[in-house]
């Protein structure tokens, strides 16, 4: 499903400024683009308004067929086929890894949510966990759930917020290689955004460089960070905006 996002303009209702301020973007289908900036950017509101979790204050987003703009209603996003990463996983303490996958299958028939979980659990390599509830599983292992969940439902588009953030360098390394692989198996749109610049030049198919809500710089890894120039200037958050965190 390919993302288009013209002219999108966010200020929050108790905010003197625009958080996200004159963003254009297309994100083709299968696609894996990373937002990448510091605290404070905008990464998260951005990935907030293109889930139809907060609604533009000026300009759209078309995700597929659908359009997003001021006036739009709210539509969960499982129901727009946006599937969501966060960092801390949010899975159900109480239920086993087969009924934090099949949570979101809920129209499907038994033998059909039999056999996806399988696929899925083939697909992020925990075959034999679905019994385990989260507390008895790594941090990896509990991310790997968590994709498993997110991809179960078959989306058309995934978004991450900072994945990788609670697990340690090594198995980020890891887990992120997996990652992209899997991705491109299944072949689904995807975009994270993440401060952490290792993050967006191992996953990203093309790199966007957001810095007080606007674009600064897009390119490929290679474009992005194959210069000698140093990219901390575009990354760069003014401090009166970090100053309000
Ligand atoms: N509910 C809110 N009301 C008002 N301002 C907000 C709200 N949520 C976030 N902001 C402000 O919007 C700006 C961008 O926040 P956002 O969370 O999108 O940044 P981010 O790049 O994801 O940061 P981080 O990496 O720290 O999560 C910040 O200045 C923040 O203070």
């Amino acid at each position: 499903m390919f993302v288009h996002i013209r002219d999108l303009h966010y200020k929050y209702p108790n905010a003197e400024e625009l958080t996200i301020d004159q963003f254009n973007l297309t994100i083709n289908k299968g696609g894996i683009t990373t937002i990448l900036g510091e605290s404070g950017s905008g990464k998260s509101t951005l990935l907030r308004l293109i889930a139809g979790l907060e609604m533009p204050t000026k300009g759209n987003i078309m995700v597929g067929d659908d359009c997003m703009c001021s006036h739009s209603k709210f539509v969960q996003p499982e129901n727009r086929g946006i599937g969501m990463v966060f960092q801390d996983y949010a899975l159900f303490p109480h239920m086993t890894v087969k009924e934090n996958i099949q949570f979101g299958l809920l129209k499907w028939s038994r033998k059909e949510k039999k056999t996806r979980l399988q696929e899925v659990l083939e697909l992020v390599n925990l075959e034999g966990y679905d019994k385990r509830y989260p507390y008895e599983l790594s941090g990896g292992q509990q991310q790997r759930v968590a994709l498993a969940r997110a991809l179960a439902p078959k989306p058309k588009l995934l978004l991450f917020d900072e994945p990788f953030s609670n697990l340690d360098a090594d198995l980020q390394i890891k887990i992120r290689e997996e990652l992209r692989k899997i991705l491109k198996t299944t072949g689904v749109t995807s975009i994270f955004v993440t401060h952490d610049q290792e993050d967006a030049q191992a996953l990203a198919d093309n790199i966007v460089i957001l810095r007080d809500g606007k674009i600064t710089d897009t390119g490929t890894p290679d474009e992005i960070f194959g210069t000698d120039c140093d990219i901390s200037e575009r990354l760069a958050v003014k401090p009166r905006v970090l100053s309000k965190l």
